[in-house]
């Protein structure tokens, strides 16, 4: 297998008595799209914050192609690659789709808005910024407010934010949530074009996303992976079936 873009070797996290990551390694290659699956409360958000920089680990190492970034903040990671869609939607509603992937370009959103008439006179990023428009299939929506986006179109136009810090590696946090059928059958194409740009972990409830995304799968038990594989592999795994049964009982 080609080497990793991202390792995590031996993360935990304890929170008081529970062990939120329980000695987490798992890695992800070139052209994969590895998904993070695992019951409510197993652990995936708190994983994905460790990666991304935004919680620190008590024990355990990030790389990133190589360099070791444990110690970076996010917006060090981010400049070193690592890009991010996120659980909740970060983007400025009232502002138009082009305006929100200029700023991604920038990487600034906290500037002052006075300097925002001078950025979009910026050729180079709004160009970086229609690029990725293209690259999602929203060029034709570049002039339009975000608030008149459907959640699916919405959804791209994170996956474009994303793309205009031209990532090395994607960090997807249920980009599926929401979006109901029409949504996510956008989405999926566009995930699996993505991937051969940028390898994806993704963190999705929706199995059948997961299964038809996935080249890889790890599943997270109380803070634990207790199997990684391939979809057909997963799927045939009794300690799997086994705790997401004991999830349905408990529920
Ligand atoms: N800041 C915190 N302080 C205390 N406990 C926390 C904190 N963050 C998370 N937890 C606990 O850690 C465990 C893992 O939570 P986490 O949100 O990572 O799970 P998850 O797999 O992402 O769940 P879901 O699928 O519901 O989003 C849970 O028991 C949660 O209550």
């Amino acid at each position: 297998m080609a080497e990793p873009v991202l390792k995590i070797e031996g993360i935990s996290k304890s929170f008081g008595a529970l062990k939120a990551s329980d000695d987490v390694s798992l890695d992800l290659v070139p052209g994969e799209i590895h998904a993070l699956i695992g019951p409510n409360g197993a652990g995936k958000t708190t994983l994905i914050a460790q990666i991304a920089g935004s919680l620190q680990p008590d024990r355990g190492r990030v790389h990133l192609e190589g360099r070791d970034v444990t110690a970076l903040d996010t917006v060090a990671r981010a400049r070193a690659g690592l890009g991010r869609t996120f659980q909740i939607s970060s983007l400025a509603m009232e502002d138009s789709v082009l305006q929100n992937a200029v700023l991604g370009a920038l990487g600034a959103r906290q500037k002052p808005l006075g300097l925002f008439a001078r950025v979009m006179k910026d050729r180079d990023l709004t160009e970086v910024a229609m690029q990725a428009l293209r690259e999602v299939g929203l060029e034709e929506y570049a002039k339009f407010r975000v608030a008149d986006l459907s959640h699916g179109q919405r959804r791209q136009l994170e996956v474009a934010v994303a793309l205009t810090l031209q990532p090395h590696v994607f960090l997807m946090d249920e980009p599926m949530a929401g979006l109901g059928a029409e949504g996510s059958a956008q989405l999926v194409p566009l995930l699996q074009r993505l991937k051969s740009r940028a390898p994806i972990l993704l963190v999705e409830h929706d199995m059948d996303a997961v299964f038809q995304l996935a080249d890889r799968i790890s599943v997270l038990v109380y803070g634990r992976i207790i199997a990684t594989g391939t979809p057909d592999e997963i799927r045939a795994n009794a300690e799997v079936r086994e705790a997401y049964l004991g999830e349905e009982d408990a529920a």
